[in-house]
């Protein structure tokens, strides 16, 4: 059996080797003569899966993404051949949901302006925008949650509208898939009109996908609206981001907000189970065989009194400055976006850090943001 997978989809060999073949490719610029003789595609976002990519191939059993969103894929085709497909839910949520709040705690940094207190609205509340309310709830920080199709669904929790969640929050942190049709499509949910109508001073946040936001027009807006700070981990027209844009954005990182360690692991891990349930093979590998051991070292935080210290710890988990420094220099260089992405040191997440406290400040709410407690 053929496996043909991304080149930057790690622990593929680890747990693919058994069940056949693997040719790695580079997933920006497959080709259909390259798929034309794979029983199995593992693929990542950057590969558009339709009729044409596959257009060579009569014998793919099985099509999977690493990635929790899925508009890479003509999923409607597939199932018109019937090749099974699967992603990878809710993979790198914790990372996501993470990345955000960290990046919340640096503007609060760099602004003088202190997080606690503000009120964080959240678009978009599945495993991505959960994830990210875990964190700031942990903080205790308000959270509101704007989701018309999950409150339509039931979910039991709070929703507001779009527009109230606009008019009340002081940061908007979006985690929407992208789709271009129906009632709550996302395709520019944030266009001229929307963002003339943030309130002054408001964060924005985009970690799920570039055309949420048109980027044309959030040009125009940051030409009038220094007031209002924004950062961008995705982009229109990736992986060439638009070179206008760029000063005017807070943070700016290459698409990274779900890369962590363990978010790109159980993206491959999920797609061996997957496999293996289509072919009727045996999986019986384990997923924490695969990541290295947590951080050997214990930080102790005697008190957690300040958001500066608390920033601290998070800088010593995933220091954004740093990308945001590689991404200006090198988001303009041919391939650079996504060379950005494929060098990426994936950071950990809360989790393989212990904290520790040697002091007699309560800092258990620290095991609610996710990090491994340890009482001393
Ligand atoms: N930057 C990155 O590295 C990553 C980006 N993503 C992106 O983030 C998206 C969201 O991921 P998850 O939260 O895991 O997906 P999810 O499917 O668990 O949640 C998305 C939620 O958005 C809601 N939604 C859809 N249209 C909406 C609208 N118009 N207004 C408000 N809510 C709406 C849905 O009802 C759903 O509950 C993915 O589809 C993907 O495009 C995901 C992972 C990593
Ligand atoms: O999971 C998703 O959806 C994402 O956006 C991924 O984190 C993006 O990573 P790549 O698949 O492009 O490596």
């Amino acid at each position: 059996m053929k496996i043909l997978a991304d080149e930057n989809m790690p622990y593929v060999q680890q747990l693919f080797a058994d069940f056949g073949r693997i040719e790695t490719v580079n997933g920006r610029k497959l080709t259909a003569e390259q798929v034309q003789d794979a029983d199995v595609l593992l693929v990542r976002s950057v590969t558009r899966v339709n009729p044409e990519l596959l257009a060579l191939n009569s014998k793919l059993k099985f099509v999977g993404s690493a990635t929790i969103g899925t508009d890479h894929i003509d999923q409607e085709y597939l199932a018109s051949r019937n090749v099974p497909f699967s992603n990878a839910p809710g993979c790198n949520a914790t990372a996501v949901g993470e990345f955000a709040f960290i990046a919340m705690l640096e503007l609060a940094q760099r602004f003088n302006s202190p997080l606690k207190g503000k009120v964080v609205g959240i678009v978009g509340a599945g495993n991505t925008g959960t994830a990210v309310a875990k964190c700031l709830e942990a903080y205790g920080i308000e959270v509101l949650l704007c989701d018309p199709l999950l409150q339509q669904s039931g979910d039991r929790r709070e929703f507001v509208s779009l527009d109230s969640l606009i008019e009340k929050s002081d940061v908007i942190s979006l985690h929407v898939p992208i789709t271009k049709q129906g009632e709550h499509k996302t395709w520019y949910l944030f266009d001229e009109q929307r963002l003339n109508s943030l309130k002054q001073n408001t964060w924005l946040l985009n970690c799920c996908r570039g055309e949420v936001i048109d980027n044309r027009a959030l040009i125009k807006f940051k030409q009038q609206r220094d007031d209002v700070k924004v950062v961008l981990d995705v982009w229109e027209g990736e992986p060439n981001p638009m070179a206008e844009l760029v000063p005017y954005i807070e943070f700016c990182t290459p698409h990274i907000a779900g890369y962590s360690l363990e978010g790109k692991a159980r993206g491959t891990y999920m797609l061996y189970q997957q496999l293996a349930k289509v072919l009727n093979l045996t999986a019986d590998k384990q997923m924490d065989s695969l990541l290295p051991n947590l951080w050997s070292e214990q930080l102790s935080v005697a008190e957690m009194s300040n958001e500066r210290a608390l920033l601290q710890l998070a800088r010593f988990v995933y220091d954004l400055r740093d990308d945001d420094e590689l991404f200006r220099k090198q988001f303009l260089n041919p391939q650079g976006f996504d060379q950005m992405r494929k060098n990426h040191t994936h950071r950990r997440e809360f989790s393989a850090l212990k904290v520790g406290n040697t002091g007699q400040t309560d800092v258990n709410w620290l095991s609610n943001l996710g990090f491994s407690g340890v009482e001393l």
